[in-house]
């Protein structure tokens, strides 16, 4: 079906020739014609319209009030107003109401024709804006889902208070907790809810680097600067620029990769190897380590300036044994979200097989929680028994 222009003329001469005029240069539309305001107005009030071409002296009900009352009725309406009586105050007057463009009669034929193409290429593009907008808070929604942290125990909620004011700030952030418990999850939770979350999120596994190519993965490197180098290669910290960099592990790197992060977050700027040029850098930075850093710069294997310039916030992830709270809704959580990644029917858990998972010590915190609620799905009965949690999970 084509989509629809307006024309609201009581001069049917007028009307006819520009509806003529129009529908040989713009076949794509249907021009449709009202002789006033008050009959436009009953049309807009059943179709949509993808422009009004409206006279302003009209009997019934003039130009003006046809634009104030649908613009009432349908405030994305787009107007092009003609008007004899065009002096500078109403057309000012016209645009003030919220008229897309105004033209005086006599109609000049080529300042019609551009009006009315511009108009409806705004139109397009509006659209265009709202799909993108869309399209973009589903994308949103679907990362912030990802990274939703699921709990409603104190210990959680409180975790997501400064989750929430730390994002609105650039503060470096350092996530402590054990293994499992869900510090990369806060880390991917910061970015997503800040500012800088139309930028990239770098993460750096520092444990997984050997130490003698960790500052080449992050600061970049020459060609032939070292064996192997056989061409430049780009640096973490400039592949996060405008976004986040995640510096996990960050308890297990190198003194002497330490002393360079150290330089890089001084400075806020990085050399890559075997190059004398600098890089201004734009990150924000989060670190994680399941590691006691205190204990660790008393032995000397952290760097106490490193430490302090790396936890302007610190952020102390619980294990899931101090909130047990939390493991009916991950329960829930983890059989839904199970079951939709590997399309197998969702299973429900007793409250006495609830209460049996609640009773078991979580070395492995969240991740061995997810893993058992996977297992249990496979193996138990629909719904999950404390039998099956008997059977199924070794403690
Ligand atoms: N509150 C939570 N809600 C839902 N899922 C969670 C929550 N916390 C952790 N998870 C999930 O548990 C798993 C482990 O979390 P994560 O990788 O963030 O832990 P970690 O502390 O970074 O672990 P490690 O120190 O071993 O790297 C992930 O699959 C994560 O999505």
């Amino acid at each position: 079906m084509k989509q629809k222009i307006l024309i609201v003329e009581d001069e049917a001469a007028i009307s006819g020739a520009i509806q003529s005029i129009l529908s040989d240069e713009m076949t794509e539309y249907d021009f449709i014609v009202a002789g006033d305001g008050l009959e436009a107005y009953k049309l807009l009030e059943k179709e949509d319209f993808e422009l009004i071409i409206s006279d302003m002296k009209m009997p019934k009900m003039t130009g003006n009030e046809l634009l104030t009352q649908t613009l009432k009725l349908k405030p994305e309406s787009t107007f092009i107003m003609i008007s004899a009586f065009g002096d500078i105050d109403t057309a000012v007057g016209c645009i003030r109401e919220g008229a897309y463009d105004f033209i005086e009669k006599p109609i000049d034929i080529n300042r019609l024709i551009t009006s009315v193409k511009n108009a409806l290429h705004r139109e397009v593009l509006k659209k265009e804006n709202r799909n993108l907008q869309s399209e973009n808070s589903n994308l949103k929604k679907k990362v912030n889902k990802k990274y939703q942290m699921v709990g409603d125990s104190p210990a959680l909620k409180e975790i997501q208070d400064i989750i929430d004011k730390v994002s609105l700030s650039d503060a470096r952030v350092l996530i402590t907790g054990p293994n499992g418990a869900g510090k990369e999850l806060v880390a991917h939770a910061i970015h997503a809810q800040s500012d800088r979350n139309r930028g990239p999120m770098v993460e750096v596994n520092c444990a997984a680097i050997p130490s003698e190519l960790i500052e080449s993965e992050l600061f970049g490197h020459m060609k032939g600067s070292f064996t192997g180098a056989i061409k430049d290669k780009q640096g973490k910290f400039e592949l996060a620029t405008g976004g986040t960099i995640f510096l996990d592990e960050v308890g297990d790197m190198s003194l002497s990769a330490q002393a360079k992060v150290l330089r890089a977050l001084q400075e806020k700027k990085v050399s890559p190897v075997g190059s004398d040029k600098e890089i201004k850098i734009d990150v924000r930075v989060l670190a994680a380590t399941n590691k006691d850093l205190k204990k660790e710069i008393e032995e000397g294997k952290f760097r106490e300036d490193l430490f302090h310039r790396l936890s302007v916030i610190e952020i102390s992830v619980p294990s899931l044994n101090e909130r047990l709270d939390d493991i009916p809704l991950l329960i829930k959580h983890f059989s839904k979200i199970i079951s939709e990644e590997q399309g197998t029917p969702k299973k429900d858990f007793s409250e006495a097989a609830i209460t049996s998972l609640q009773k078991l010590n979580w070395t492995g915190n969240i991740r061995e929680l997810r893993n058992v609620v996977e297992r249990l799905m496979i193996l138990g009965e629909n719904p999950v028994e404390a039998k099956d949690v008997d059977s199924f999970v070794k403690k």
